[in-house]
């Protein structure tokens, strides 16, 4: 057993999405009772400021107010890990050192996005947070998105850190997950990140994830962890077939947290449209969300019966 306690971040993990007022501003209401909507459902832990969150389309000081907000409201009850990636390394310490300032269990970052950086560049950006708390550190792996690559070995080399503790690999290769999960040894978290394979990388060794999804649908995603916990494979499989159809018709809008957003305001949480350049759900897509939300409210209350 290595000094932290990794229980508390295996399972099911809300990707947190960013809340804005309808001027496009940071809604600290709308944080809470969207953290209280998680609490209450269920679920074991959020990850804030992410992709889903929008952290990398706000400003440091729009971070930190988010993140106080979601610890006013549920910190000690659920695991938070912030999200602290931001271009420069100098802000993503500046808000790991918040993170830790205000009580949250993890820090978490992406490697610095836009230049094309070298794997000694990426590495002493995630070292400059890791040593600027003791928190644990779960690294970020989103290759389709940062366009870094992190190696086996690069992996290996950060975990041996006391203070690494895991991974989020949303890359979508379950040999890439396994790999990990070998190198990271006994004591190293691998949680899972394409959320259409939350089965199949628990299957090979995931402890659990964090998904952008998993915030319009908790009580589908807490099933099927439900149902891999008992060794019910088939069950399992026919629910990630059920997510798997509300993510297919998620992925069609104009952009997916549009249409997270818009499905969750049908279930009375209005945490306003994504911030540009991601765009909203426009009037024409209005009958689609509604069709959605009707087929996941049957699939939730057959999830609960
Ligand atoms: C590429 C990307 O954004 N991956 C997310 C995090 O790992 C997932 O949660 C996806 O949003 C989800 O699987 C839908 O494709
Ligand atoms: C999807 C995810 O984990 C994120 O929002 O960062």
């Amino acid at each position: 057993m290595g000094k932290h306690d990794l229980d508390k971040f295996r399972g099911v993990i809300v990707a947190f999405y960013g809340c804005y007022d309808n001027k496009g501003d940071i809604n600290p209401t709308a944080v809470r009772e969207l953290a209280r909507f998680y609490k209450n459902a269920g679920v074991k832990g959020l990850y804030v400021g992410g992709s889903s969150g929008e952290g990398m389309l706000q400003s440091a000081a729009e971070r930190k107010l988010v993140l106080e907000a979601v610890m006013q409201e549920v910190g000690g009850d659920m695991t938070i890990i912030a999200h602290v990636g931001a271009p420069s390394t100098r802000e993503s310490v500046e808000l790991a050192i918040h993170a830790e300032s205000v009580g949250a269990d993890a820090v978490s970052a992406v490697p610095s996005i836009y230049y094309r950086l070298s794997p000694d560049s990426v590495e002493r950006h995630w070292r400059a947070m890791i040593d600027s708390t003791s928190l644990p550190f779960i690294i970020y792996h989103i290759p389709q998105l940062t366009g870094f690559h992190l190696s086996t070995d690069m992996l290996k080399k950060l975990a041996a850190h006391e203070n690494v503790i895991g991974v989020k690999i949303s890359s979508e290769s379950t040999y890439e997950l396994q790999q990990f999960k070998e190198a990271g040894g006994s004591d190293f978290l691998v949680l899972n990140g394409p959320d259409e394979q939350y089965l199949a990388g628990r299957s090979v060794g995931a402890d659990g994830g964090i998904g952008g999804t998993y915030g319009v649908m908790p009580e589908l995603f807490l099933k099927l962890e439900q149902c891999i916990r008992d060794h019910s494979f088939e069950e399992a499989r026919q629910w990630q077939y059920k997510i798997n159809e509300v993510i297919t018709a998620l992925l069609k809008f104009p952009s997916l947290y549009g249409g997270c957003k818009a499905l969750l305001k049908l279930r009375g949480l209005e945490i306003g449209e994504p911030r540009l350049p991601l765009l909203p759900v426009t009037e024409q897509n209005q009958d689609a969300v509604n069709a959605l939300h009707e087929k996941l409210m049957g699939y939730i209350a057959q999830a609960q019966a």
